[in-house]
C-alpha cells in the first residue's frame, strides 16, 4: 500500500486526519493525489504534510489504487462527476455520512466500495471508525483499508450497511456530545467560582479518568456509577436532578435523531 497512489477527493478535516496518519506511517507525500478546491486548504496540506493538492480532478487520478471520498454528503454528486472517468478501476473508500454504497457504485463505476465512519480524535491517533465493505471487496483490500486507518486509532467492522447510520450517530458525532458535556461542566465550575484553568483541568481530568476506568474495569458503567453515588450524598443529588429533567431519555432521543439524519442524508444526496 505504501508505494501505490492513494487519491483523496476533498482535503478537509477528515481527509487531513487520514493523510497525516499515512504520511507519518511512511506513505510518501508524492504518492498522494488530493483534489481540493479551497486554496487555503491546499496550502495547509502542503505545509503540514508536504502534499501537493490539485484544485480539480486530473487524469492522474487514474494512478490511484484507492480513492478516498472525503467531501460533505451534499457535495458528493458534484465532486464525483469530473472524477468518474478516472477512478472506476480503484477501490473506493468513503468517509461520508449517509451516502450509501449503491450511490458510490453508480457515481464511480467501481463495484468495490468500503464505507467508513471515523471521528475527529483520529487527528491525534485516538479515533474509532466503523467500517463496512461490499461483498465484492477482497480480504486483502479490507486489510489495506485497515492500514489506512491504523495510525488514526481503532476500527470496528459492521456486517450491515444500515448499521453505519448508528455508528455515525454514536461515535461519528459522539465527540461533539462529549465536548458539549465538557462545556457544561466548565460552565458549572465557573459558576461555582473556580477559575478557567482549574475548571478545565478538573473537567478534562474527570473525563479522561472515568473513561479509562470504564475501559479497564470488568464492571459495567452502571456499577461504576453506583460506586460514586453515596446514599444521600452529592452525586445522588446531581443524578436525581438529571433524572427529573429527563436528561438520559433526552440524550438517547438525540442520538436517535442523529441516526435518522444519517439515513436522510443518504436518501437526499445519495441517489
Ligand atoms: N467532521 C467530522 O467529525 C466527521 C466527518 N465525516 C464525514 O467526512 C466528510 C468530510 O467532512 P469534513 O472533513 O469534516 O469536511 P470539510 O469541509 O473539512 O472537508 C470537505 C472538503 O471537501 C472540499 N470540497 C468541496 N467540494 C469539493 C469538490 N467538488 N471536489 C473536491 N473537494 C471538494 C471542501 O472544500 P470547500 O471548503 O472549499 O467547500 C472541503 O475542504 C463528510 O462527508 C462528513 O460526513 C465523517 C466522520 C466525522
Ligand atoms: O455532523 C456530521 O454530519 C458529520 C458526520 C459525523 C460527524 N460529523
Amino acid at each position: 500500500m505504501s508505494t501505490s497512489s492513494i487519491a483523496f477527493i476533498g482535503g478537509g478535516n477528515m481527509a487531513s486526519a487520514l493523510i497525516g496518519g499515512l504520511v507519518q506511517a511512511g506513505q510518501s507525500p508524492q504518492s498522494l493525489i488530493v483534489v481540493e478546491p479551497s486554496e487555503a486548504q491546499r496550502e495547509r496540506l502542503a505545509q503540514q504534510f508536504g502534499v501537493r493538492a490539485d484544485a480539480e480532478a486530473t487524469p492522474r487520478l487514474a494512478e490511484a489504487r484507492l480513492v478516498v471520498w472525503a467531501v460533505k454528503p451534499q457535495s458528493f454528486r458534484e465532486a464525483a462527476a469530473p472524477c468518474a472517468a478516472h477512478v472506476q478501476r480503484a477501490l473506493q473508500l468513503s468517509v461520508m455520512a449517509g451516502i450509501r454504497c449503491d450511490a458510490i457504485v453508480a457515481a464511480t463505476g467501481s463495484q468495490r466500495v468500503v464505507r467508513s465512519m471515523p471521528n475527529t480524535p483520529a487527528l491525534i491517533g485516538l479515533g474509532v471508525a466503523g467500517l463496512y465493505a461490499r461483498p465484492q471487496v477482497s480480504d486483502e483490500e479490507r486489510r489495506d483499508v485497515e492500514r489506512v486507518f491504523a495510525p488514526t486509532g481503532r476500527t470496528v467492522w459492521v456486517r450491515d450497511e444500515a448499521d453505519l447510520d448508528a455508528v455515525t450517530a454514536l461515535s461519528g458525532s459522539g465527540p461533539a456530545y462529549v465536548f458539549y458535556f465538557i462545556e457544561a461542566m466548565i460552565e458549572a465550575a465557573q459558576e461555582m467560582g473556580l477559575d478557567a484553568q482549574q475548571a478545565r483541568e478538573l473537567t478534562l481530568g474527570t473525563f479522561a479518568g472515568a473513561t479509562e476506568l470504564a475501559r479497564r474495569s470488568p464492571e459495567p458503567p452502571q456499577v461504576l456509577r453506583e460506586r460514586v453515588t453515596s446514599k444521600g450524598g452529592t452525586t445522588y443529588a446531581a443524578l436525581t436532578s438529571m433524572e427529573q429533567d429527563g436528561l438520559k431519555a433526552a440524550f438517547v432521543r438525540a442520538i436517535r435523531a442523529a441516526q435518522r439524519r444519517a439515513k436522510e442524508l443518504g436518501d437526499e444526496f445519495g441517489r
